[in-house]
């Protein structure tokens, strides 16, 4: 699936934070969203699945407008790993289910598998998990309807160096598979380890786009944006 954003601009309470944006993701590549805190990369995100519209621009989906696409039925093809993932109460499975009771087992399943997590953890409490493990089970939740693409919002930050560079493997090994990736990124070393292309956004507009190592090395150029 290609996902894309042309001449986005988007306003929140009048101020502009997308400003112009043009990003374009190919099928089964991993793209990185890098820029400061308050650039705009969640926004990048929230746009794609349709929880912001934006004031000017379109948002594509393998070249349909999301705006003609039924919600629920986009939602599903593209999923969205949040930052901080809500664990509900109950177990795994409980969180892989919730308002969709007509998943299959076999769905369920394969989700987990996807996700790298062994079968048992469906009857683990979540509220019991590690921060590496709830990670696992916020991707499962996202794979669960067989999503086309993912969308990750800094799906490492609050993971320590070894559990991040496995979500990173874990991200890689989805992409090989097909899945279209969008990942925000506060961290360089992580941008040019898992990303294919990175877009640098600052100030709610994109600065560079290409090659990881050259657009981190832009970024890393200006102090100002760090
Ligand atoms: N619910 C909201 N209402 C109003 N403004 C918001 C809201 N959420 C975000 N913003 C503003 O929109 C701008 C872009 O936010 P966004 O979360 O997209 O940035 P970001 O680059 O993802 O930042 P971070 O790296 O800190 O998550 C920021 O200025 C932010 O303060």
């Amino acid at each position: 699936m290609v996902l894309s954003l042309e001449h986005v601009d988007l306003e929140r309470g009048g101020r502009a934070v997308l400003r112009d944006v043009t990003i374009s993701a190919a099928a089964g590549s991993i793209t990185a969203l890098l820029g400061p805190s308050g650039a705009g990369k969640s926004s990048v995100l929230r746009c794609l699945v349709r929880l912001e519209e934006p004031h000017a621009g379109r948002v594509l989906v393998d070249g349909a407008d999301v705006r003609s696409l039924d919600p629920c039925g986009l939602r599903r093809r593209v999923g969205l790993v949040a930052q901080a993932p809500v664990m509900l109460p109950g177990d795994v499975r409980a969180n892989l289910t919730y308002a969709a009771e007509d998943l299959s087992e076999a769905q369920v399943r394969a989700a987990l598998d996807q996700a790298e997590l062994a079968q048992a953890f469906l009857a683990r409490p979540a509220a019991e998990l590690s921060g590496g493990e709830r990670a696992r089970v916020a991707i499962a939740r996202a794979l669960v309807r067989g999503p086309e693409a993912l969308l990750f919002d800094e799906p490492t930050a609050a993971l320590d160096p070894a559990r991040a560079a496995a979500i990173a493997e874990l991200i890689r090994r989805l992409a090989a598979v097909g899945l279209t990736i969008v990942v925000t990124a506060h961290d360089v070393a992580l941008v040019q380890r898992l990303a294919d292309r990175a877009v640098l956004l600052v100030d709610g507009a994109v600065v560079s786009a290409g090659a990881p190592a050259e657009v981190v090395a832009g970024w890393e150029a200006e102090p100002a944006w760090r």
